[in-house]
């Protein structure tokens, strides 16, 4: 099997996978490059969280500042993360039968000591994005840093962490993952390591590091791109 269909046998049977061997090394690290540049001519922003009228800053809950790659003028490494990106896309409609149209990034910076809590990726309101994709930018990382994305399997609703819980249905809110899905996996944030989950199914945090945490987060999404 080559690395693309272990990466997607492990999304149909967990609904997340891990790859260090999909993403080129040297765009990872023409990735990395950009994001610092981007950093330190000030185009990043603080995250929020929710949607719309319902946006919030809560550094606690939400601790990255962000920087949104502009699909109509990227510069060049992010046209080729792009062109990569929607070539994924494209195998993941074939393989999964699914109808991803669209796709939006954003570079991530956490501040050593912040974290994202544990939380879905369909904001109330709409289920549009449906596969999410991280690709880490720090060298070197060690477990003694931190900043783990910590992946849970789905709530079963009856007290018992399990993975056989049906899907939400009916409507666009997702239920807070709550307290008893299990641990299923921590990934340490290395240059080059891609991970993929479904957005409305795999419950996840960001656990804090000891030093500057940087990552290219997105989504992949069923309406029209943006
Ligand atoms: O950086 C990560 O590992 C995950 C980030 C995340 O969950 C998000 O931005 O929604
Ligand atoms: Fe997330």
């Amino acid at each position: 099997m080559g690395f693309q269909d272990v990466l997607f046998q492990s999304l149909e049977e967990r609904g997340w996978a891990v790859s260090d061997r999909i993403v080129p090394p040297s765009l990872a690290q023409a990735l990395r490059n950009h994001a610092h540049q981007l950093w330190q001519q000030g185009f990043f922003k603080p995250a929020s969280i929710g949607r719309q009228a319902g946006l919030v800053r809560d550094p606690d809950i939400r601790g990255d500042a962000i920087c949104w790659i502009d699909d109509n003028t990227p510069f060049p490494p992010c046209a080729e993360f792009l062109a990569w990106t929607d070539a994924l896309r494209q195998e993941l409609n074939r393989h999964f039968f699914l109808s991803l149209r669209g796709q939006e990034f954003h570079f991530a910076r956490y501040e050593p000591g912040r974290g994202y809590a544990r939380h879905m990726d369909q904001h109330g309101g709409t289920s549009a994005r449906k596969v999410s994709l991280v690709l880490y930018l720090n060298e070197d990382w060690k477990a003694e840093d931190g900043g783990e994305l910590c992946l849970y399997g789905p709530e079963t609703g009856d007290g018992e962490p399990g993975r056989d819980a049906p899907a939400p249905s009916g409507g666009d809110r997702q239920p807070d993952p709550g307290p008893n899905a299990a641990l299923e996996a921590k990934v340490l944030p290395e240059s080059g390591r891609l991970a993929l989950f479904l957005s409305d199914r795999v419950p996840h945090e960001v656990l804090p590091a000891r030093r500057v945490r940087w990552s290219l987060t997105g989504w992949f999404r069923d309406d029209a791109p943006l």
